[in-house]
């Protein structure tokens, strides 16, 4: 067998989940990804027989229920999915000496702060989804104390379904949109997460965790707003050939949603920088990389 980190996903239709497949792929790095059949998170009791056969040497979570809205209808599912599945994962990683990696959300915080967040901030969510993740974070940490759990932020790519996605989608629907620009953050390739995560299981593979166990920030550099991402998503796709239409900036209370969503999210990452060695690349270069690639799709 190679020697190296052999990584077990929970999740695999999803934007992470099929990020992390496509560069561990590429990086050689063995992978299982484990889909809702063979391992349900709201239900789970134990990893399947297939996932030890596998001899993982860490396990990601990339599963979860990421509706925002939907979820304030939805609580018990929500919780189910992200916070009691994470838990008892947790304790199957706890039982069998393995490192976890779980992904969290911008959206724990409530976005007051007039500053980025640091990981030390107080957490206060303003919806289900956000309670939910955080509910998650805690279990996670009951179980497993040196968990690794990364709170990322309005993750897009080509998988799946994302705001980019939309964009593109009603671009080449629609003469304008109104996007709010009120709400600021920092956008983030999943693609970028999968690599940050795979250097973050090679390194507990060939060094001890030490005491770098705890909760990180995992965004990508820069910040804009939704109404700037939508704009800077055009440009892009307007330079290439693909639609282009003018975005009007509006309030939030302009555009109203079930579920409350932070003013301010944007992640300080500079603790991430100094455990791990890893800083995203700036949010525009990472968009450009998606587009063309959604681009080329159709
Ligand atoms: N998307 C975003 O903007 C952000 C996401 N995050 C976090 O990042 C992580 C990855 O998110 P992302 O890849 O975007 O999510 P997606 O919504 O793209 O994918 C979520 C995946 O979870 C799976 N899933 C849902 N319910 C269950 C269940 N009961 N058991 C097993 N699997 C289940 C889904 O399966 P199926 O395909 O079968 O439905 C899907 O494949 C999550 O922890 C999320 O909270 C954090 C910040 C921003
Ligand atoms: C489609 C659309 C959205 N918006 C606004 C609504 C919202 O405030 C913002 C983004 O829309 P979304 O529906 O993508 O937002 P949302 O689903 O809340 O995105 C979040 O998903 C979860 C899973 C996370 O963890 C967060 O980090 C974040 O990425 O843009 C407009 O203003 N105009 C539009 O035409
Ligand atoms: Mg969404």
């Amino acid at each position: 067998m190679i020697e190296g980190p052999r990584l077990l996903v929970i999740g695999r239709n999803g934007q992470v989940a099929r990020a992390l497949a496509e560069r561990a792929g590429e990086r050689r790095v063995p992978l299982l990804a484990l889909g809702r059949e063979e391992c349900d998170l709201a239900a789970f009791t134990d990893l399947p027989d297939a996932a030890d056969d596998f001899e993982p040497t860490a396990i990601i979570n990339a599963a979860a229920y990421t509706a925002v809205d939907k979820a304030e209808d939805e609580r018990e599912a929500a919780f189910a999915v992200n916070a009691a599945g994470p838990g008892k994962l947790a304790e199957a990683a706890a039982r069998r000496g393995l490192p976890l990696l779980h992904i969290s959300t911008d959206y724990v915080y409530d976005g007051a702060k007039p500053a980025p967040y640091v990981e030390s901030d107080a957490t206060a969510p303003l919806g289900v989804y956000g309670a939910s993740k955080l509910a998650g974070e805690r279990a996670v940490r009951v179980a497993l104390p040196d968990a690794l759990i990364f709170r990322t932020a309005w993750v897009y790519s080509p998988f799946g379904g994302n705001f980019v996605k939309t964009m593109l989608r009603l671009g080449a629907e629609r003469d304008g949109l109104k996007v709010v620009d009120d709400q600021i953050g920092s956008p983030t390739s999943a693609l970028d997460i999968a690599d940050a995560l795979i250097t973050v299981a090679a390194d507990l593979y060939e060094n001890d965790l030490g005491n770098r166990g705890g909760v990180y920030h995992l965004a990508g550099s820069g910040e804009t707003s939704w109404c700037g991402f939508a704009r800077t998503i055009f440009e892009i796709a307007g330079a290439r050939g693909g639609p282009s239409i003018p975005i009007e900036a509006i309030p939030t209370s302009d555009y109203p949603t079930q579920a409350k969503r932070p003013a301010n999210s944007r992640l300080d990452c500079t603790k991430l920088e100094k455990a791990f060695g890893i800083r995203l690349p700036g949010w525009q270069a990472s968009l450009e990389t998606v587009v063309t690639r959604l681009l080329a799709k159709g």
